[in-house]
């Protein structure tokens, strides 16, 4: 991350030159009917070098890019430097800048692989012992409450990081949980949240994960003084918080203030991001709902991936390549967003995961050198898992005004079989189709061959679909812990690639702040309307209306 504009790089401006001259005439039909053997040179096919296999195939074939167009891209990473900015992440230099910190999820699940010279990264592995003993603990029954009752109810509170990753992973191995301990993620300050939550639980059997890498998050600690409280109405006794709250933090010093004995306490570093932080004790909650052994399978997944952007030449690099096309969209087409589908279940909240994971890396506007840029930067992300996107927004994604480049994620193999597969079946069709309808639409003679010789005029132009609306297309043989751990490094990957060629700091969020800055002066001025100073007039009016109509 250079911090150089990318727009002052060689192959951007060539790109530009490319897109200008070019883009009109880059017709997916023609290049599939030029090159039968398109398919075969644009999907890669990954084979983990370490760990459980894990394959994955991922399909860049139905892309506006032509070889030209990938090798000025590929020109462009190296202009950028990325190769040179991945190893100084791998090498733990501070490539978070405005923060001076390193930047390494990647010691999470490095298991002694690396080299990796940063402090707390050879503490990892005893994290993960205390992690794997508690877990196992927990789940074999040896770890009890304040009454002797087995633990049968987790709460993690955290939000963001402390909250979407284990979300979004113990949803998708969902296969793999201990199915009788129920799970529950409180992250909202609204409480009704808390309070949903905690009419689902026993105090004696209810063991509350306090999540947050600064401890200091208004919405966590708010919720967790209430957890607590809760929990003393029935145990009385505080000596009692020991057994059923733990904390996963950075910052021992305000975990003990809450209450929380240090020994039931999993640390982390501060070279963890929020956003990058599942591979670390904020997957406490995680291990305990799929094993430990399952959660390492995750670790190694991702691992593997590791290794592949590490050592493997761009042309042939995963997140690079994926990285560049999306940024071809982004800042040539003009997309202003990233749909990911994926047409499995299990995988329902992977888009609201890289929301936060994407989002927040890149939705910068300013370089490392403090430019503000004049190109787009992060898309914006979004999705749901098919087929029930196709009965939602699809319309507009086949004949909306907009392009909207698609991730299309599908395992080959369900958990469920059920029927015979029928379902599966069924939900692979449209997993195949969708994108084909994108890429290659539907003609207005087409139309006119269906509807007849009298065919209404405006139906069918109604009933046109343009295509060469672009996808990738990324499958796997069945959704296991070390297929997914591979799956989200690839788009962590993804994602690193796209800030470095941007120059901006992927791994800081100042525009997290303002609003809570806003947010905690007004709830001192929430009392009275004469409270309500320092505001424009909507701010004022809206206070004030609340201020009347409240009841409580
Ligand atoms: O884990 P914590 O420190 O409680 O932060 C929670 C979340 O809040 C942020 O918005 C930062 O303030 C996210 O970056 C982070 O994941």
């Amino acid at each position: 991350m250079s911090g150089k504009p990318a727009t002052d790089y060689a192959s951007w401006k060539k790109l530009q030159e490319i897109y200008d001259a070019e883009h009109t005439k880059i017709v997916l039909k023609d290049l599939f009917a030029q090159d039968p053997k398109r398919f075969e040179k644009l999907s890669k096919n990954y084979n983990s070098t370490s760990g459980p296999d894990v394959t994955l195939l991922v399909d860049l074939s139905k892309h506006l890019i032509t070889e030209p167009i990938l090798q000025t891209l590929i020109s462009l990473a190296r202009e950028a430097k990325v190769e040179e900015y991945r190893d100084k992440m791998f090498a733990g230099e501070h490539i978070n800048t405005s923060e001076d910190r390193a930047v390494l999820h990647v010691a999470l699940r490095n298991f002694n692989d690396f080299q990796i010279a940063e402090s707390g990264a050879d503490e990892v592995g005893g994290v993960l012992k205390h992690m794997k003993e508690f877990s196992e603990a927990v789940r074999s029954g040896e770890w009890k409450g304040y009454t002797g009752k087995t633990i049968n109810t987790i709460v993690n509170i955290g939000i963001g990081g402390s909250d979407l990753g284990p979300v979004m992973v113990t949803e998708a191995l969902k296969p793999y949980a201990k199915r009788d301990l129920k799970a529950h993620f409180v992250s909202n300050i609204d409480g009704t949240h808390i309070a949903e939550t905690l009419r689902e639980c026993d105090p004696e059997r209810t063991l509350f994960i306090i999540a947050s890498k600064t401890f200091t998050t208004q919405e966590t600690i708010t919720n967790a003084e209430t957890a607590r409280g809760w929990f003393l109405q029935t145990a009385k006794d505080k000596a009692h918080v020991a057994k059923h709250f733990v904390a996963l933090s950075t910052n021992t010093k305000a975990v003990t203030a809450f209450g929380i004995d240090e020994s039931n306490m999993f640390q982390f570093w501060d070279w963890v991001g929020g956003r990058y932080s599942l591979w670390s004790a904020i997957g406490l909650s995680i291990a305990l709902v799929i094993g430990y052994d399952n959660f390492e399978a995750l670790l190694k997944g991702a691992h593997g991936m590791d290794k592949h952007f590490k050592e493997t030449p761009l042309e042939e690099n995963l997140p690079v390549l994926m990285g560049l096309i999306g940024l071809w969209y982004n800042d040539f087409y003009s997309a202003q967003t990233l749909a990911l589908l994926p047409y499995d279940q299990y995988l329902h909240k992977f888009a609201d995961y890289f929301q936060q994971g994407d989002m927040e890396s890149n939705g910068k506007s300013v370089t490392k050198n403090g430019q503000r840029v004049n190109y787009q930067t992060g898309p914006i992300i979004w999705g749901a898992s098919g087929t029930n996107g196709q009965h939602s927004f699809y319309q507009l994604v086949h004949q909306g005004t907009k392009l909207i480049p698609a991730d299309f994620i599908a395992p080959a193999t369900t958990h469920n079989p059920i029927e015979n597969s029928k379902h599966h079946r069924i939900l692979l069709s449209n997993f195949f189709a969708q994108p084909e309808a994108l890429a290659f639409g539907k003609t207005e003679a087409e139309v006119r061959e269906e509807l007849g010789a009298n065919a209404n005029e405006v139906l069918v132009k109604s009933k046109v679909f343009e295509g060469n609306r672009p996808s990738t297309s990324i499958m796997f043989p069945l959704l296991t812990p070390a297929t997914l751990g591979a799956l989200i490094a690839l788009y962590e990957h993804k994602i690193f690639v796209q800030g470095v060629i941007w120059g901006i700091n992927s791994f800081d969020q100042m525009g997290v702040e303002l609003g809570k800055v806003l947010a905690k002066k007004i709830l001192a001025q929430l009392e009275k309307p004469e409270d309500v100073k320092g505001h424009d007039s909507s701010t004022t009016g809206l206070i004030h209306y609340y201020q009347k109509w409240r009841k409580e």
